[in-house]
């Protein structure tokens, strides 16, 4: 994990390093001075802590909402999932969404109920419940609270029988069941307080509550989350003389057919194999390669797919991106793509210009296209290593280690050998004969046969544990990959696991997460979307709007991106932290999932399963045909007047079979209808290549010689479209209608 220095947070933050000091120090996470490393997660915790001053400052001097509010406004900007698009677009912006509605659904209780919130810190007698915990302004303060707070919930919890537990969102339909009094009885005692709620309304749990105490019912907020980041932060308390140096973890990416594999085999081959007497390698997900001075720790999933799958669950295992550059390639897309993911994670990249020994190498040609991406290298008076190395012949190889091992030791990798292991699920199956098998990496801590580890919804006892050679293990330090058995069920990748005193400890954590997990879901992302940006502003939750320029040609690629950059204000800062010439890819929707970014679509098209990933992840896909346009809608959405009318429906999607000429028609598509339907009636684009070649409407539409009002799903059609005349095998036929979004 890399450190972050107080003096670059300070300058982030725009604030001198020595009061950055105190303030972190006020919070008690250890920082000597402006030297001092910091780790992400202290960063995150500092950052957040910040957040929610800044946003109870701004939001009421005198009285500060409790910490849950905040996430609840998160929760509400989370529901909203849409793909829009501002194609046909004059003055009005139209939004597209494919089969979902575009409203959000307001939370009852959350910031545009203040009031409500405010009437129960005054009058409700139940403020010394252990959830309710408002957040002080005295930062020095604020751990010791929550602390304190979670052993008094901890003493709470063998009491829990009797209060009723309850998610920090719900339907007043569900909190009724759940205290057994009627709806109707429910909704009178919100109307008291105000609030004009229906049945299957959310509330929060601060409202909630309220009503419960009216009731004289106890209720208890279930948040297992919170018991569970208590006890991982007894993680982040490390002092600094219990640090040892760990192995850097790596992550190969690069353009398709650049060597990755061929690299990583080559090291492993090399380093490992020869070496160890009897070794049979095993694919576990990542092994160890021990050197002189040192040893290095290699993800074994080429790729920054992969890379950016773990990143998106919260999971940072790599220290350094090795990026594998042909030299009689160059920088390709995929390359761009790729240091783009490594950028946006922030993590560091050393160039391996592979295949030196093809004859045509040419690294100075790879050199000259990483400086076109700001990767200036070393000898060209940048700061970015590059090492020619050949896969094939072996050649530069011990530079490349040799290098790996230099950055990291400016990184400062450190961890603590000796305490209870905590680290990450590489990859895990299910084995016929051996049950759950998990790759593990551990990133701090020793873990040892025998031990309890927990990891999202399962935990198990240590049974049995070997490292990357198939050899078997007692104990296993940081940045060690190690494939241990005796998980309950099968853990996911990229999930953090940490070990705990107890088998019972365990069981409570699994048991109360697997009864969460559906919540946890609901609450899982708060993506950025341009309808909420302006709220997410307000909040203080977003400072950096991450964008993904995707377009039609490079051209408009750089003015959109230089036009975008320039909306950058004292409040927020725009980043294009990707861009390129195509389509929209599954991979574009991962980067802007796990770096909390939207996508702006130039005259391009996201594919079939971009959408559906999309949709899953909840990224907002914007697709414009005007330039003006995007910019326009990104600067409407900072300054919160982004007010969508139109939204687009797809309808269905046809594929051009073939193509012929009719007298009188023009050219005419024998389509397949691959999706929804096609009627005479909506309009349609012609997408090639995930490009929009044009968007028009339907000036024919036959099955067999009649003409058709509508063809449905899995049925053949000829496809006239009015005045273009350039249909090709392949296209796909998008047909559309706008409708309206009722204010
Ligand atoms: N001459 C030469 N060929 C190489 C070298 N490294 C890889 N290749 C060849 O390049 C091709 C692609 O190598 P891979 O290792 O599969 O590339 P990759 O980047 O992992 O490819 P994907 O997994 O498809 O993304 C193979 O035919 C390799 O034999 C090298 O150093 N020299």
């Amino acid at each position: 994990m890399s450190k972050i220095r107080v003096y670059d947070l300070a300058k982030e933050l725009n604030i001198p390093s020595k009061e950055l000091v105190d303030m972190l120090n006020a919070l008690d996470i250890p920082a000597k001075n402006h030297m001092s490393a910091l780790t992400e997660q202290q960063v995150k915790y500092f950052k957040n802590h910040r957040s929610e001053q800044s946003s109870i400052i701004s939001k009421s001097p005198v009285e500060a909402p409790s910490v849950k509010e905040t996430n609840n406004n998160k929760t509400v900007s989370s529901q909203n999932s849409t793909i829009a698009n501002t194609s046909t677009k004059n003055s009005t912006n139209i939004q597209r969404s494919n089969t979902t509605a575009t409203t959000t659904k307001p939370v009852v209780g959350s910031n545009n109920n203040k009031n409500i919130n405010n009437k129960a810190d005054t009058k409700r007698p139940y403020t010394n419940k252990p959830r309710v915990t408002p957040v002080k302004i005295d930062n020095s303060k604020k751990e010791k609270k929550s602390k304190s707070d979670y052993k008094k919930r901890k003493t709470d919890e063998t009491k829990v029988e009797d209060n009723i537990l309850l998610p920090s969102q719900l339907t007043v339909g569900d909190l009724a069941s759940k205290i057994n009094v009627s709806a109707t009885e429910i909704i009178k005692h919100l109307m008291k307080l105000g609030i004009m709620a229906t049945i299957n309304q959310d509330i929060d749990f601060d409202t909630a509550e309220v009503v419960a105490s009216e009731l004289e019912i106890s209720v208890v907020l279930e948040d297992v989350e919170e018991e569970v980041s208590s006890i991982l932060e007894q993680f982040e308390e490390e002092d600094e003389k219990d640090l040892i140096p760990r192995p850097p973890v790596i992550t190969v990416m690069g353009h398709v057919d650049h060597g990755k594999t061929s690299l990583l085999d080559a090291i492993r081959k090399t380093k490992v194999t020869a070496k160890e007497a009897g070794g049979i390698t095993q694919h576990i997900g990542a092994y160890t390669v021990k050197i002189n001075n040192g040893a290095i720790t290699f993800i074994d999933t080429p790729g920054h797919e992969a890379f950016t799958a773990m990143r998106h669950r919260g999971a940072s295992v790599t220290d350094i991106a090795i990026l594998v550059v042909a030299a009689d390639d160059g920088v390709m897309p995929q390359t761009v793509e790729a240091l783009n993911h490594a950028k946006a994670a922030g993590v560091p990249i050393i160039v391996a210009i592979n295949k030196m020994d093809v004859a045509n190498a040419n690294p100075d040609k790879v050199k000259q296209g990483l400086t076109e991406h700001s990767l200036i290298p070393e000898d060209w008076g940048g700061e970015t290593i590059c090492v020619p190395v050949s896969a094939h012949t072996g050649e530069g190889l011990d530079t490349l280690l040799e290098m790996i091992i230099l950055v990291s030791e400016m990184q400062e990798l450190k961890a603590n050998p000796n305490r209870l292991a905590k680290g990450t699920v590489i990859e895990a199956q299910l084995d016929k004969g051996r049950g759950a098998v998990a790759t593990l990496l551990i990133s701090t801590g020793t873990l040892k046969v025998g031990d309890i580890v927990v990891s999202g919804t399962t935990y198990g006892k240590v049974r049995a544990m070997n490292n990357d050679k198939g050899k078997k293990l007692k104990n296993a330090g940081p940045s060690a990959p190690v494939e241990i058995l005796g998980l309950s069920e099968v853990p996911e990748a990229g999930d953090e696991f940490y070990v705990v005193k107890d088998d019972k400890t365990a069981r409570q954590i699994s048991e109360k997460r697997k009864h969460y997990v559906k919540d946890q879901q609901v609450k899982k992302t708060a993506p950025l979307t341009l309808d909420d940006l302006f709220n997410q502003i307000n909040e203080g939750t977003v400072k950096d709007i991450n964008i993904i320029i995707k377009a039609d040609g490079q051209g408009s690629v750089e003015a959109l991106k230089q036009s975008l950059i320039r909306l950058t204000n004292d409040e927020v800062r725009v980043n294009v932290i990707h861009d390129g010439v195509g389509g929209i890819t599954e991979s574009d929707v991962m980067l802007a999932a796990a770096s909390n970014g939207l996508i702006i679509g130039f005259n391009v098209r996201p594919g079939a399963n971009s959408i559906k990933t999309a949709e899953k992840e909840k990224v907002d896909i914007r697709l414009y045909r005007v330039i003006y346009n995007a910019i326009e809608d990104v600067e409407a959405a900072m300054k919160g007047m982004l007010d969508p009318e139109y939204k687009e429906v797809v309808m269905g999607t046809a594929e051009v079979r073939q193509t012929f000429k009719v007298p009188n028609l023009g050219m005419i598509a024998g389509s397949y209808v691959t999706d929804g339907k096609i009627a005479r009636s909506y309009d349609v684009r012609v997408i090639r290549d995930g490009i929009v070649i044009t968007e028009g409407s339907i000036s024919s539409l036959k099955r067999f010689k009649d003409d058709a009002r509508e063809v449905a799903k899995g049925y053949e059609c000829g496809i006239g479209i009015d005045k273009f005349n350039d249909l090709k095998e392949g296209d796909l036929i998008e047909a559309f209608t706008m409708e309206e979004i009722p204010r």
